[in-house]
Formats: C-alpha cells, sequence, structure tokens
C-alpha cells in the first residue's frame, strides 16, 4: 500500500512582480509504507514546496494528495504526521520534556499520560538524563535529538524532514542518520525527507527522487539496494554517490 500517493501535482507562485512562478509540474510519486525516500536537485527546484504539499502546509493548484489512498483535501488526520524542521526550533523557555511533549498538549493528551509517553520517548532518543535541561545547555547533536523527540512524541506514522541534520557536524549527522534508520524500523515508519547532500540521500534512503529544476519535475526516481547499515566510506555507497551526482 502507497501511504503518499501522489498525483500530477503542479503548482505556482505568484512573484513580486505578478508573474506567475511555475515551481512545480505534474508530479507523480508513490511512497509504500515503511519506505524511506529522498527529494533530491538543485535549489529552488521545489523540493520543499513538495514536502510542504505533502504536509497539508501548501495546497497544490493541479493534482491531488493521497494519504492510504484516501484524498487529503478534505480530510487529514494530523497525528499520522510530524515535520521536522532544518532549524530545532525549541523552545528556549521551556526544559526538554516540556519541548518534546508539546505535540502531545496541542493534543490535549492529560498530563499523566503526557508524561509517560515523553519519558518513552526521551529514552528513545538518549535524552532521558537531559529531561529537566533548557536548550542552552545542549549541544548541538542533543539539540537535534530533542527535535526528533518532539516529532515522534505523537507517534507518527509518516516522519517528514526537511534538511534537518544539515547543519550539524558531520559526526553528529552520521549519528542521527543512525537514530533516524533504528527509530523508523522499530516503529515502522514511513520518512520522507529532502535534502542537498548526495551521500545522505544515499545512506538514509531506499528511493532517491531526483527533481529537475524550473519548473520542478521528476527527472528520475533511483532504488538504493544497498543493505543498512550503509557505511558512507565504503566503495558501494561511493559507487552510488557518484552515480547520484552524474543525474543531478
Ligand atoms: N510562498 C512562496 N511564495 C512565492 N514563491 C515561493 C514560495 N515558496 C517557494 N517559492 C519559490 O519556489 C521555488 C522553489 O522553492 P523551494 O523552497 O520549494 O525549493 P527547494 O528545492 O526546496 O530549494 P532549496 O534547495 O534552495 O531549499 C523558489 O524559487 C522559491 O523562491
Amino acid at each position: 500500500m502507497s501511504v503518499v500517493r501522489l498525483e500530477s501535482i503542479g503548482k505556482s507562485f505568484m512573484r513580486r512582480d505578478g508573474e506567475q512562478l511555475e515551481v512545480l509540474r505534474n508530479i507523480d510519486l508513490e511512497v509504500p509504507e515503511r519506505s524511506i525516500v529522498a527529494l533530491v536537485g538543485a535549489s529552488g527546484c521545489g523540493k520543499s514546496t513538495l514536502l510542504n504539499i505533502i504536509a497539508g502546509l501548501v495546497q497544490p493548484d493541479q493534482g491531488k494528495v493521497l494519504l492510504n489512498d484516501v484524498p487529503s483535501r478534505d480530510f487529514r488526520d494530523w497525528r499520522t504526521m510530524a515535520y521536522m524542521f532544518q532549524e530545532d526550533r525549541l523552545f528556549p523557555w521551556r526544559t526538554t520534556a516540556q519541548n518534546v511533549g508539546l505535540g502531545l498538549e496541542a493534543f490535549g493528551v492529560p498530563r499523566a499520560e503526557r508524561r509517560e509517553r515523553v519519558r518513552k520517548v526521551l529514552e528513545l532518543v538518549g535524552l532521558e538524563k537531559f529531561a529537566d535541561a533548557f536548550p542552552h545547555e545542549l549541544s548541538g547533536g542533543m539539540r537535534s535529538r530533542a527535535a526528533l523527540g518532539r516529532s515522534l512524541v505523537t507517534a507518527p506514522a509518516i516522519l517528514l524532514m526537511d534538511e534537518p541534520f544539515s547543519k550539524l557536524d558531520p559526526s553528529i549527522r552520521s549519528q542521527m542518520h543512525d537514530e533516524v534508520l533504528r527509530i523508523a524500523a522499530l516503529k515502522g515508519m514511513t520518512v520522507i525527507f529532502v535534502t542537498h547532500d548526495v551521500e545522505e540521500a544515499v545512506v538514509l534512503a531506499d528511493k532517491i527522487v531526483v527533481l529537475h529544476p524550473r519548473p520542478g519535475r521528476v527527472r528520475e526516481t533511483r532504488t538504493v539496494a544497498l543493505p543498512y547499515p550503509r557505511n558512507p566510506l565504503s566503495p558501494e555507497v561511493a559507487e552510488d554517490v557518484r552515480l547520484l551526482r552524474l543525474s543531478l
């Protein structure tokens, strides 16, 4: 079953000079359950716009978004999806536990249940000892773990990520890749993410969608058949990275 299906998606934005800017044209995409899909392509080719359309944050001008085969235009259960941004966007006045629990508060989950679920998620992302720390007391990697925990606390079936690790040091980024793969497998999540980093795409994704710019169209869909975990230094990963670079 496709968790997300896009059919002939098109989107234009009005530019400041009043001209229409066609950003996406005729995008079809199938995202099977439990898959990890990377959206890659030149800057400005519409990757984030496409992710925002999947998230329901932007409405397409043409085409349909189907979630579990149901058109999402009229109905969307927000709990099925979580969105992780490029910046961690933690509230500085809230502790790690309070930041992580935000989504549960928004859904009106009672306090006792919230505490328990936050505790479990903090354990999942390795922050159980930092529940009461404030964001400024956390390292970059820990902040990223907290942001991931905040996304996971509602137990989403689909995790959307827009370049969530691009600001991290390479070694921390690689730890976060391991975490995402571990948690996605454990929880049976589907992950769709945008990246500029071809190596990140090859290490994480089983399907890579290459977008062609102006307007954004699907140039190619590549399958990465390498077993997990994938070592970025291995010749197999390096070869897939080389081939992906050629198709960008
Ligand atoms: N709300 C908006 N209003 C007007 N133009 C927009 C809007 N959102 C995006 N755009 C334009 O649409 C185009 C695609 O933007 P988008 O952010 O989706 O691309 P991207 O591939 O994610 O880029 P990058 O890799 O640089 O983040 C860009 O030219 C951008 O300026």
